[in-house]
């Protein structure tokens, strides 16, 4: 949704790997005798390793990154898999039920994925890619992988890589197992040169406290780790996990930290930090009230704490948000405008909706009670985000993302929002069901959530609900409003920054929606465009319709796999070519009555638009004309640019009509102007009834005048997301 889809422009290139995927395909279960020898493998990894350092041309390239085909990660404990060695691996196939050890030589290497070089218990050598993998800021690769690390990959994928070279491509997390150089399965010659001496708890603990120190996270967790390997006295493993929560706190490991503190299970007498740390990871994982309730024990067993304090009034404020829908909206913008990338640390809000099934959509929102429009459904924090503005100074890179079995092509922040997601789940699998319950089509999912203590994240599941899923965004729709009111070319219809936002994927499409998603940060936030009953269905625009005819409705939504039924789409799909093409000529003709040099032909400009309304049979009521309200805006600012306020008054009445909107009053009559039932909400709502506003008011009529701007702030509550920013955005036409 509102993602930049690049599928077209790219055909050629997802041809091209298709096809290499193809004859890799041939190759199944080939054992290749051309493999390069040890030596030579490893000068050309090293000379490449010493040649790729990115020059600041080449940090501007778009990166292009394909998902292969789809895989299961192995859900088999390692004890009963048999070992493998690479002279036996096949090409194009994964090798169920056997683990390859191995022995990295070389440092890593930083692509797309992280490779290294590693050989195995005969000496043979293979290139290995890990996918989905943390960034360098986060985690450098050679704390990942380095030279000396011992590897087990499990039900290794040997395959033709897209150089012509051999390798071992691992897309799922929990594939790779790091053991230590005294594990039982690696080859003994790996094991006697390596034999550490024996180190206490107590030195182990010193060494995590110093990488503590020094910011090494990681380095923190494998030491106290190892310390707890060691450690014999409930106390010094009670000491040890603490100071391990605060590594996995920092390393953004919530369900870890809860584990090392022993959070519900805290005990009669629970140590300050146990509790404070229980708190933070509480927070982050979005459980707020456990949070408090965590806090408040702390604040009442440790009265001076004022970090506690401060703690427990960010958690309510937190909980209130949720509860209640209570946010600061002017805050959140300023956060969004400052913030870089723009997340923001606040709740999500369920508004009065809840997920129910639907007769042929799936599941979908629907609303428990009535609302009016304008109201919040919801206010939702993003699942993940992934930041990536035009000029590349994101969290994110933008990078072509390419599916050559689905034959899509996606051009922004998603591959990195793969890997946000990948590694969010792996590292939080209390959080994985809110997002595995998306919707993922046909994908067949294992079914096995852990194995070997490890989570299973199955990257193919994420990118298939990523996919079908994910939302596009710009840093706020305020600023998409600024841009397009000073107006820089056209609206942004795509966007390069996007995220996943759990409860907003319930909402089915229609043209004819009746809800309207607007972001603040990586907040969205959904209010209604209508007033409605209870129990109906909420739906948004995947795609703003355009009311230009498609030859094939089977493609405008073919890549989530349906074909709206709406009424839009089934009147067009009564139009005859006749009418179409009837439609196609007098727009053309509006559009060159527009252009010309001695500006608008008025009287000509109404007939055109008056014959293209009459192609339309249905009430616009029930079948808006999209085509005819721009036009009909357009007519009316000339109009009031020539101080003809009921002529502009009029067309405006017609725009709103056009719109599906039934409205009273928007004339000079004494009636005052009301919105009997909203129609379609569109961007330019909000100019339209500040003009009618500025009629109204020019006329003398003041009551329909102070409606009209009620309305106008309404459409741009919609609109935005929140109307505390609506005077100040709209000054000059407010004076
Ligand atoms: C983001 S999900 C929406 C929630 C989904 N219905 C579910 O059960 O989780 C998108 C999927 O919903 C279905 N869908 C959305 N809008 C639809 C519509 N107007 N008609 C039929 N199916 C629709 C399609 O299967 C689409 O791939």
């Amino acid at each position: 949704m509102d993602v930049h889809n690049v599928t077209n422009q790219y055909s050629q290139m997802l041809e091209v790997q298709r096809k290499t995927l193809q004859r890799a395909r041939m190759r199944q279960g080939e054992r290749p005798r051309d493999r390069e020898p040890k030596e030579k493998m490893y000068l050309k990894f090293m000379m490449n390793h010493v040649a790729i350092k990115p020059t600041k041309q080449q940090q501007n390239l778009i990166l292009s990154s394909f998902i292969p085909s789809a895989y299961l990660p192995c859900t088999e404990p390692l004890r009963g898999m048999r070992p493998i060695t690479i002279q036996n691996l096949q090409l194009e196939t994964h090798h169920r039920g056997t683990y390859l050890p191995l022995r990295v030589i070389t440092p890593p290497q930083r692509m797309t994925a992280i490779m290294v070089l590693a050989e195995d218990s005969l000496a043979d050598v293979v290139l290995l890619q890990l996918y989905q993998q943390e960034p360098e800021n986060i985690r450098e690769a050679s704390h990942i992988v380095d030279d000396g690390m011992i590897l087990l990959v499990k039900e290794p994928y040997f395959k033709v890589m897209a150089s012509g070279d051999y390798g071992l491509r691992v897309d799922h997390l929990s594939d790779v197992i790091h053991v230590n150089p005294q594990d039982a399965r690696i080859p003994e010659s790996w094991r006697a040169w390596a034999l550490p001496i024996r180190s206490s708890a107590q030195s182990l603990k010193m060494k995590g406290n110093t990488a503590m120190g020094e910011k090494r996270y990681w380095q923190a967790i494998t030491d106290y780790s190892n310390a707890l390997t060691v450690a014999e006295t409930s106390d010094e493993i009670e000491i040890l996990k603490r100071n391990r929560s605060l590594a996995f706190l920092k390393t953004k490991q919530y369900d870890a930290v809860l584990s090392d503190v022993g959070f519900p299970d805290l005990g009669l007498e629970p140590p300050e930090k146990a509790l404070f740390r229980a708190a933070e990871a509480l927070y982050f994982l979005a459980r707020f009230e456990d949070c408090c309730q965590t806090l408040e024990i702390l604040r009442a067993k440790f009265p001076n704490n004022e970090d506690a304090l401060k703690a427990l009034e960010r958690a309510r404020r937190r909980c209130a948000e949720q509860a209640k829908g209570d946010y600061d909206f002017k805050l959140l913008q300023t956060e969004a405008k400052k913030l870089r990338p723009p997340q923001l640390d606040h709740a999500t809000y369920i508004g009065p909706v809840e997920i129910r099934n639907t007769k042929t959509k799936g599941r979908g929102l629907f609303l428990t009670r009535a609302v009016k429009a304008g109201d919040l459904l919801l206010c939702e924090k993003a699942f993940a985000h992934a930041y990536a503005p035009d000029d590349d100074k994101g969290n994110s890179k933008i990078t072509l993302l390419m599916n050559p079995e689905t034959k899509m092509g996606f051009m922004g922040g998603q591959a990195d929002l793969l890997t946000i997601i990948v590694q969010k789940l792996f590292r939080n699998p209390s959080l994985a069901p809110s997002f595995t319950k998306l919707h993922h089509g046909n994908y067949e999912a294992a079914s096995t959530s852990m194995v070997d203590g490890q989570p299973i994240v199955d990257t193919f599941l994420v990118e298939r609900i990523m996919s079908l899923n994910v939302f596009g965004c710009p840093l706020s729709s305020l600023n998409t409003r600024s841009d397009m009111r000073s107006s820089k070319p056209e609206e942004p219809t795509a966007y390069h920054s996007c995220g996943i936002w759990t409860q907003a994927s319930y909402i089915n499409h229609s043209c004819t929606s009746n809800a309207r998603r607007s972001f603040i940060g990586d907040m969205m936030i959904v209010r209604a465009t209508q007033d409605l009953e209870a129990d109906t269905e909420v739906s948004f625009w995947y795609k703003q319709p355009t009311g230009e005819h498609s030859e094939d409705p089977r493609e405008v939504y073919k890549h989530w796999g349906f074909i709206c039924t709406c009424a839009i789409c089934q009147d067009a799909g009564t139009t005859t070519k006749a009418v179409i093409q009837e439609r196609r000529k007098t727009l053309e003709k509006l559009k060159r009555a527009c252009d010309s040099s001695n500006g608008i032909q008025v009287s000509q400009f109404e007939r055109l638009l008056k014959d293209l309304d009459h192609t339309y049979t249905e009430p616009a009521s029930k079948v808006p004309r999209l085509l005819v309200f721009d036009a009909q805006f357009l007519l009316a600012r000339v109009y009031m640019g020539e101080n003809n306020m009921i002529k502009g008054l009029e067309c405006i009445r017609k725009m709103l009509s056009a719109l599906g909107f039934i409205v009273e009053g928007f004339d000079a009559s004494p009636t005052s102007c009301r919105v009997v039932k909203w129609g379609l909400m569109v961007d330019y709502l909000v100019e339209a009834f500040l003009h009618a506003r500025t009629a109204f008011q020019t006329i003398g009529d003041k009551e329909s005048s102070k409606r009209a701007e009620e309305y106008a702030k309404c459409a741009y509550k919609v609109v935005v997301g929140e109307d505390s920013s609506f005077n100040s955005s709209h000054r000059d036409q407010l004076r």
